[in-house]
């Protein structure tokens, strides 16, 4: 079966200065795939390829055995409209409800008359557990249902493929540990692939099925695999150093 996500050679680099390469790693369809590295080794750079936001310097990134661009611009734009993203901080504008965050795409990629949006905005609140909260702004509700709004509106247009950048960046164990459990029963009720870049242990133990680890000196990928199985097994000192650390 062929990966939704296969990656090739991929280099990555701000100008001149090369910040990863030579990564070679594919996602299955289903998987939550967990992409870790001490801080600045370059996660949200890949995350920003993967999505195609930015052009590898060198290799290639396949979705479902497409390549994203080696394409016509239409089929970049095809392939990019069916993921989601969720970026740190939830990213929800400011100045509108939650309900006009999901409604502003709804209307933008789909030709759903009011009716079939105002229904579609409450089911995807209600899978994150915010139906009440459709005519709040942002700052009336807290980091937690940021996050989870911020989700709903990832999750807006059924996306095939769901990106996190640090889901559970400022949350506290309480509501970090309750958004792993919705990512989990998102990836059950919609089918979708979910990648996220994380640092959190607790949230890389208990959501990923698959990993990769990049090294910010060698500049590439130096492990893969389950976590919890990279815990167990792997002899890289830095691995284990990250797996086991207590902060
Ligand atoms: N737009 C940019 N232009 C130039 N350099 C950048 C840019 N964005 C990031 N970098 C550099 O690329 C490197 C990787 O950054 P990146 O944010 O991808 O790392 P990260 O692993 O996600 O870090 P963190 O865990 O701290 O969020 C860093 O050295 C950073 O300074």
């Amino acid at each position: 079966m062929t990966p939704h996500l296969e990656i090739n050679n991929l280099t990555m680099a701000y100008g001149d200065s090369v910040i990863q390469k030579n990564l070679n790693f594919t996602v299955k369809r289903g998987e939550i795939f967990i992409i870790m590295g001490g801080s600045g080794c370059g996660k949200s750079t890949l995350l920003r390829h993967l999505i195609g936001l930015l052009k590898p310097s060198e290799g290639e990134i396949l979705v479902n055995g497409v390549s994203l661009w080696n394409t016509s611009f239409e089929e970049r734009n095809k392939i990019i409209s069916r993921s989601g993203v969720l970026f740190q901080g939830g990213a929800l504008w400011s100045s509108m409800t939650l309900g006009e965050n999901i409604e502003l795409l709804l209307t933008e990629y789909t030709q759903l008359n009011n009716k079939q949006r105002q229904d579609v905005i409450s089911y995807k609140l209600s899978l994150v557990g915010l139906s009440r909260y459709k005519d709040y702004y942002p700052s009336e509700i807290s980091g937690g249902m940021r996050k989870r709004a911020g989700l709903a509106r990832a999750i807006a247009l059924d996306p095939e493929i769901l990106f996190f950048d640090e889901p559970s960046a400022g949350l506290d164990p309480v509501s970090s540990r309750l958004l792993d459990n919705l990512i989990l029963e998102l990836r059950d009720s919609l089918g979708a692939t979910i990648v996220i870049v994380s640092h959190e242990l607790a949230s890389i133990f208990t959501v990923g099925d698959n990993a990769i680890f990049l090294d910010p000196t060698e500049k590439t990928i130096i492990a893969t695999g389950a976590p919890k199985h990279l815990l167990e097994s792997s002899e890289d000192s830095r691995v284990i150093q990250f797996l086991t650390r207590t902060i």
